[in-house]
């Protein structure tokens, strides 16, 4: 069975001084997850956020934190982030070549789900040990821009890594994330893309709510003809 859609917008397009009030309006507007954009300012050249606002977020909202970690070290943020209520843990391949089994087994010990990002000059063939693992990822996040930041263009040209997945494991949670929108989300959802995170073309729309019900209504339908 095609894993359910789910619709995570991007926190990083938030209006950051109104970071409670604005993930209320967006669970309101129908999203499933928020996409809480982790940056250290040494993997990317950006920097956002860290564990403290998670938790203070975690206070106002019990809504699933997607927890994209755009850091070098992402093994030295994993007690903080499940103490501050983090619910998905998701670490870039790139920084974990050597680690990763020991960090995706340190992450569900602390009982949050985990997932893989991969960067677009990253092939997919990398992630299958760690989909095929024991214990698996829970979710591949295919990057559609370089991370770092919100606001780029979409790249069509990763698609190919998430149809292959989608062939491979049909029940993954594959998430892409960069660029995604209206006029993007069909590309995605047609390759097997189940998770969405949308970050300008949500918060920049004059109407949320019938945003995130188009990205959803695409996946939904493309999960029905694959
Ligand atoms: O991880 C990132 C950027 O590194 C993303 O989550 C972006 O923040 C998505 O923003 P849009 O491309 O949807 O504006």
């Amino acid at each position: 069975m095609a894993p359910a859609a789910k619709i995570a917008p991007s926190m990083l397009s938030c209006d950051f001084a109104c970071l409670a009030s604005e993930a209320e309006r967006m669970e309101k507007a129908g999203a499933d997850w928020l996409h809480m954009d982790v940056m250290d300012g040494h993997f990317v050249p950006n920097l956002t956020i860290g564990a403290p606002v998670i938790e203070s977020l975690r206070k106002h909202s019990s809504a699933f934190l997607d927890c994209h970690m755009m850091v070098s070290n992402p093994a030295d943020y994993v007690a903080p982030f499940k103490k501050a209520g983090a619910s998905q843990f998701c670490f870039h391949l790139e920084t974990a070549r050597d680690t990763w089994p020991e960090l995706l087994r340190t992450v569900k010990d602390a009982g949050m789900r985990v997932a893989v990002a991969i960067k677009p000059g990253t092939p997919v063939e990398d992630v299958f040990p760690l989909v095929e693992h024991d214990p698996p990822v829970d979710m591949v996040l295919v990057m559609t821009v370089e991370p770092g930041f919100g606001g780029q263009k979409f790249m069509p040209e990763m698609m190919p890594k998430v149809e292959v997945l989608r062939k491979k494991y049909p029940e993954l949670d594959i998430e892409v994330d960069g660029g995604l929108g209206p006029s993007t989300i069909d590309t995605a959802s047609c390759a097997g893309a189940n998770c969405i995170v949308a970050g300008s073309s949500v918060f920049g729309s004059s109407d949320p709510p019938a945003t995130i019900a188009a990205l959803r209504k695409s996946v939904v339908g493309a999960a029905n003809k694959i």
